[in-house]
């Protein structure tokens, strides 16, 4: 099997010490990424933590920011909007939108601490044309448990993508409306 040769990605070093991020085993698809503040998160506390790296992706890609899953299994840290989107056309810095999801313990990063990782893939740009009617699936309208396993989740008419019955479980979305 041939392997294609690694794509090359400008970057630079915000943090003129930070290591660059960097795949810990060969093939590995998410090359790790550092932040270059140490902090303490409280549970349910969330921080954006700047990783000392700004890159310039070739036009048609796309670097995806990951959690970690040993960071998640062993401390309950999460990424907020995971995964993190950055856009070829980015060339700030790289920040990673951390979450302490554990119900009791403080948890602690070093400056230079591993706390994401990077996936870097090609992306389709998409011309959306619209139609009257699309065209038939054996799926159809079938969505959020339709196949079985456990309870589907009844988004009701209008109802929003995750949308809970019964509650008003699902946050407000309000201050993101100015755009549409
Ligand atoms: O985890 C992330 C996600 C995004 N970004 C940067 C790169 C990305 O290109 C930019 C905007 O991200 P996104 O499009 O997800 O955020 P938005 O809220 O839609 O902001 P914008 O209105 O600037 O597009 O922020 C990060 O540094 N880390
Ligand atoms: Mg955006």
């Amino acid at each position: 099997m041939t392997s294609r040769p690694p794509l090359d990605v400008l970057i630079r070093r915000v943090d003129p010490d930070v290591p660059l991020p960097s795949y810990a085993r060969p093939g590995d698809a998410g090359a790790d990424l550092r932040t270059t503040e140490s902090c303490e998160l409280a549970p349910g506390e969330r921080v954006v933590l700047p990783t000392g790296v700004s890159i310039a992706l070739p036009e048609g890609y796309a670097a995806f920011v990951h959690p970690r899953s040993g960071l998640a299994a062993r401390c309950g840290v999460a990424l907020v909007n995971a995964p993190g989107t950055v856009d070829a056309g980015y060339r700030g810095e790289i920040k990673v939108i951390v979450v302490n999801l554990d119900p009791r313990e403080a948890v602690r990063f070093e400056r230079f601490d591993r706390i994401a990782q990077l996936v870097v893939q090609q992306v389709e740009k998409v011309r959306f044309q619209e139609v009257a009617e699309l065209p038939a699936s054996a799926r159809a309208e079938g969505g959020f448990g339709s196949t079985g396993g456990h309870a589907a989740v009844d988004v009701g008419s209008g109802g929003s993508a995750g949308e809970q019955t019964g509650g008003n479980r699902y946050a407000s979305v309000v201050s993101d409306r100015e755009g549409q």
